[in-house]
């Protein structure tokens, strides 16, 4: 199962800001890409995701390589893909997705809804799975996307936090 971790937000309206585009997709297939892993969350749980174009938000989110000013730095090509804190202040529930990794909307490199969808579990407060083939499993398995369904174990952790 999923185990959820604590802390968890305190609040079901969340704000979340792109705060830039890899160069990898286009960047309405960013937009989407990150709208449709906000959506497989708020679809099971009483969580609302706002986008905003500037100032604070909850969540934000970017896209950086090696270094990029918190205590875990991006490893180049292939490795960690992304990461993403619990929920808190400040850094917390932010997601940082690894420049150097090549981002696509399909089934190549790696697939921003994807990983996104993977990482935000983490900035609502989920921990990994031990159940193969849920999107809280610690490893990538690259799948067909476009009719995506949240396995029952996802929805389990996060209904236990959210529900
Ligand atoms: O909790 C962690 C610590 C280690 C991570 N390694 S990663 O960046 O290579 C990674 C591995 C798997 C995924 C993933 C798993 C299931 C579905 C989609 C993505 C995302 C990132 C990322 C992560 O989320
Ligand atoms: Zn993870």
């Amino acid at each position: 199962s999923t185990f959820p971790r604590s802390p968890r937000w305190t609040k079901t309206d969340l704000k979340y800001r792109i705060l830039n585009y890899t160069p990898d997709m286009a960047p309405a297939d960013v937009d989407e890409a990150i709208e449709k892993a906000w959506n497989v969350w708020s679809s099971v749980t009483p969580l609302k995701f706002t986008r905003v174009y500037e100032g604070d938000a909850d969540i934000m989110i970017s896209f950086v390589a090696g270094f990029h000013g918190d205590f875990y730095s991006f490893d180049g090509v292939g490795g960690t893909l992304a990461h993403a804190y619990a929920p808190g202040e400040g850094i917390g529930g932010d997601a940082h997705f690894d420049e150097d990794e090549y981002w696509t909307k399909d089934l190549k490199g790696f697939n921003l809804f994807l990983v996104a969808a993977h990482e935000f579990g983490h900035s609502l407060g989920l921990g990994h799975s031990n159940v193969l083939g849920s999107l809280m499993y610690p490893t990538y398995l690259q799948m067909e996307t476009r009719n995506y369904r949240l396995p029952q174990d996802d929805v389990d952790g996060i209904q236990t936090l959210y529900g």
